[in-house]
Order: structure tokens, then C-alpha cells, then sequence
């Protein structure tokens, strides 16, 4: 039985690919630092060690130094975000394997660790399995994306459809346009659910009983986005030691959804729009044409007309996706949905922080509604979870919201100006100006200067009224 060493600091992470890992046959043992994972590598060998790029006391670079010092053949396949996907390819210079990004998607994870195993079976002159036996048997077609880290089509309760008459008429055209084989552009602001709807929309397909991929193309730097998408040959480019399958691959008889599509490059956007017409694709390097069948929803909180206009996205492939389109109004102007959400993320905080809270009271509910909500659900989400933890009571009050909820007034009064968190916002506020001005208003390099990702910077652009 193959033995594999799991480090990552989040506990659910270790906990999910655990369970996933020892059904499919592996014996797992897991490792919340980097510390840790060096102790039990001093003591034990392991076929292959997983670990998150970033942990508190080692960074993926660190860790790999270490883990060669122990055991030169030791093995190590680094999980990492978008964002850190070119330190990732750097790591894999210094020996790693392979890196995957997040999040973590069964059979493409089954697949490299096999492939992983298996070449070290081949280079130890053991016998020597058929090519990608194991990957076929282990990464049944049937496996739906149940071990996803996040919440899968089949799985989730917490979908709320709302009340309101936009919210209805959102869930009838969710519903008409599913069992199709449409593509369909959601647009809304960030937080709005576009992720959501897309999972709603393939629960709903006649795919669902294929995988579910997601791709922040937003995250995603631009010269490895190709490669993400449909693999690489080895040698393609520098890093490239091993060939690699693409999410395509993954998404075959499933469902690709490809956030903040309108970051993508002109040579991707090209390479998409023959995926689309041909269904077929060849990888970075390559000249072997691969068939797919997968079906594309994208979204984008950008303008992607005007992105048309200005000549930043293929007019060919805008119409193309546009076959269907769904727009997801921002909470604030969906009052009447409010209450049923902020019920669902009680529930939801109360079991994973083990409280009992029963509601908030009316002056938050007041506040709730007054306030304009620049992360749409995702801040409410958060924001209530917060409550939950540090309510004393069993209903939510104001005590318990953040300072820019309670002083929360569309505009930046004087009063608010002058208190400690004012000051502070205020600083904040002309920093993010000037690194804008700085990078010629591109978000992405300036969320990159401030350290902080691109959602909480276009959260703080809203907040500031930027
Ligand atoms: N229909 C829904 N029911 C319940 N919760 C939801 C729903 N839609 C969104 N949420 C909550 O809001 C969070 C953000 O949703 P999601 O990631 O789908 O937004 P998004 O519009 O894709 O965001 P972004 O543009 O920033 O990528 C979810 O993680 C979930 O907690």
C-alpha cells in the first residue's frame, strides 16, 4: 500500500483528501506545519508527500529544501492558489513534482499522484504498470466531484434561490437554460454568486454526472494560463519537466466554468473559441489534436461588450459564449432576499463553529439593509459568521458588526473621518489611489504592490467609492 504524507495547516483540507486518499486505497498520514511534516518524515518514508504551498512556518520553497536534505528521493507534489502558481513552477525546479492548483479536483489529483507513483515504481525497476492503469481504474468516470473542497452540485443545501421577483426570474432562466448544451455568460459584481449559479446550472445539466471544474482566470498569470487550461508537453517551456494534463481534460463530459473570463490573453481566447467550434485542442508544445466534450459557463463582473469595443476580447468568442446570458443583481437591491440569507449563514456559522444563535435583532436588520454591501453575499457570509462567533447572546446585535457596517453611511462625514478606524481608512484609501496610478489603474498588479488579492481590492474600491 502506497503511503502519502499530507501537509497543509488547514484542517479540512488534511481531512478531506484523507478520507479521499485512504478509499482509494492509499495510507494517509497528515501534518498541519511544516515542523510537524519534518518529524514524521525523519521517522517514517513515504511514497509521496503533499503539501500546501504556503504554510505558517515554512514557505513551499523551505519545505522542499528540507524534505531533499531528509531523503533526496523524496517526493513532493506542492498544492498551491492561482496567484502562487509561478513561484509553484520555480519550486518545481528545486525537485518538486508537479504543483495542482486549488482547488483540488479528485480525478486530476488521482491522476498525478498515480502517475507520480507509478514513475517511481518505473525508475526503481520494480514491474512496471501498463500506462495509466492505475489512473483509469482509481479515477472512475463515475466519480463525481463529491471530494471537491468546495461544496459540490449534488451535495449543496446552503443554495438559496430568494424571494424577490429578479431572484425568481434568475432561477427560471437557470432552470430553462441547463438541460441545454449552452454556454452562458453570468455577469453581477463580486460576491453576487456567479460561482453558485454555474453549480446550480451543471447540477441541473444532463452533465451532472461529470465533473464540475472551476478556473479563476483572474488569478491565473497570463503565460501559464494556456498551459492550465490545456496542458503542456514536456519541455514546452522552462518548468515544464513532465508532460501535464489541462483542466479540459478534467472537465471531459463535465462542465468548465471559467471566472473573470476577461482577463484571458488574445492567444487563450483564440485557443477557447476552436475548443468551442471544434471540440478539440492540443497542448502547450504539442501538435496532437485532443477531443473534448465539455461545456464552458463563464463569468465576469467586468464589461465584456466593452471589452469587445475596445478591442480587448474576440468579438468571435463574446458571441460564442454568449449564447445565454444571466445577471445577478448585488444584494443591496434585493432587500426582500436579505432575511433568507442571513438565516442560511446563521445555520450554516452555527454548525461550523458549534453555537446555537438564533437570529439577528432588528437594528441589525435595519443596518443590514441599509448598508450597500460591496462583497455582496460572500462579505454578508463572512460578516455573519463573525457574529456568530463573538455573540454572548443567542440573537446577534450591533455589538457584534464591524465598525464599517455600524458607522456605515454612503458618504465619508467628517465624524467618521476623524475616529482612529477613519484615519486609518483614509490612509488606506490614498494608498490604493496611488498604487493605481502607479500601475496605470491595472488591478491585478496593484492588488499584487498592496499584498492583498484582487477581490478584497475591488471590495475596498467599492467601499472607498474609488
Ligand atoms: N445562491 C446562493 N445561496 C447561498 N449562498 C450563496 C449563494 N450565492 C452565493 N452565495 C455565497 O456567496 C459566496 C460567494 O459566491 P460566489 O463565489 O458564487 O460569487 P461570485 O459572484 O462567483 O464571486 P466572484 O465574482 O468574486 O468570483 C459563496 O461562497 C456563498 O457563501
Amino acid at each position: 500500500m502506497s503511503k502519502i504524507l499530507v501537509v497543509d495547516d488547514e484542517i479540512e483540507i488534511c481531512l478531506i483528501l484523507d478520507k479521499f486518499l485512504s478509499k482509494k486505497g492509499f495510507q494517509v498520514v497528515t501534518a498541519h506545519t511544516g515542523n510537524d511534516a519534518l518529524a514524521k518524515l525523519k521517522n517514517d518514508t513515504f511514497d509521496l508527500i503533499i503539501s500546501d504551498f504556503r504554510l505558517p512556518d515554512f514557505s513551499g520553497l523551505e519545505l522542499l529544501k528540507e524534505i531533499k536534505a531528509i531523503r533526496q528521493e523524496n517526493k513532493v507534489i506542492i498544492i498551491t492558489g492561482y496567484s502562487d502558481i509561478r513561484m509553484a513552477v520555480e519550486v518545481i525546479k528545486y525537485g518538486a513534482i508537479d504543483y495542482i492548483t486549488k482547488p483540488l479536483y479528485p480525478e486530476e489529483l488521482l491522476s498525478l499522484i498515480n502517475n507520480t507513483i507509478a514513475a517511481g515504481a518505473e525508475s526503481s525497476s520494480k514491474s512496471l504498470p501498463s500506462e495509466n492503469t492505475n489512473v483509469h481504474q482509481l479515477a472512475s468516470k463515475n466519480q463525481k466531484t463529491s471530494t471537491h473542497t468546495k461544496s459540490t452540485p449534488q451535495q449543496r443545501k446552503d443554495y438559496i434561490i430568494g424571494k424577490s421577483k429578479p431572484s425568481r426570474a434568475i432561477q427560471q432562466n437557470v432552470e430553462i437554460v441547463a438541460p441545454t448544451p449552452m454556454s452562458v455568460i453570468i455577469t453581477g459584481e463580486t460576491g453576487t454568486g456567479k460561482e453558485y449559479v454555474a453549480q446550480e446550472i451543471h447540477r441541473l445539466s444532463k452533465r451532472n454526472n461529470g465533473p464540475f471544474v472551476a478556473i479563476d482566470c483572474g488569478a491565473l498569470p497570463k503565460d501559464l494560463a494556456a498551459s492550465e487550461f490545456f496542458g503542456h508537453e514536456k519541455g514546452a517551456f522552462t518548468g515544464a519537466l513532465r508532460e501535464k494534463d489541462g483542466k479540459f481534460k478534467y472537465a471531459d463530459g463535465g462542465t468548465l466554468f471559467l471566472d473573470e473570463i476577461g482577463n484571458l490573453s488574445y492567444e487563450v481566447q483564440m485557443k477557447l473559441l476552436r475548443v468551442l467550434q471544434e471540440r478539440k485542442f492540443t497542448r502547450v508544445g504539442g501538435n496532437k489534436d485532443i477531443s473534448v466534450d465539455v461545456r464552458l459557463l463563464v463569468a465576469t463582473n467586468e464589461d465584456l461588450k466593452k471589452s469587445v469595443e475596445d478591442g480587448d476580447f474576440r468579438e468571435d468568442l463574446y458571441y460564442r459564449l454568449n449564447e445565454f446570458s444571466i445577471e445577478l443583481n448585488p444584494i443591496r437591491s434585493r432587500n426582500e432576499d436579505l432575511e433568507e440569507f442571513i438565516e442560511s449563514f446563521i445555520e450554516l456559522a452555527n454548525v461550523q463553529l458549534d453555537k446555537n444563535i438564533k437570529g439577528v435583532d432588528a437594528e441589525v436588520l435595519e443596518k443590514f439593509k441599509s448598508y450597500n454591501w460591496p462583497g455582496n453575499l460572500r462579505e454578508l457570509r463572512n460578516v455573519i459568521k463573525r457574529s456568530v462567533l463573538l455573540s454572548k447572546n443567542d440573537v446577534i446585535d450591533l455589538s457584534t458588526l464591524p465598525e464599517e457596517i455600524v458607522y456605515s453611511s454612503n458618504t465619508r462625514s467628517e465624524s467618521n473621518l476623524n475616529s482612529l478606524k477613519g484615519v486609518a481608512n483614509e490612509a488606506e484609501r490614498e494608498r490604493i489611489l496611488k498604487v493605481l496610478t502607479q500601475t496605470g489603474n491595472n488591478k491585478s498588479k496593484a492588488a499584487k504592490i498592496l499584498n492583498i488579492d484582487r477581490k478584497t481590492l475591488y471590495n475596498k474600491l467599492k467601499n472607498y467609492d474609488l
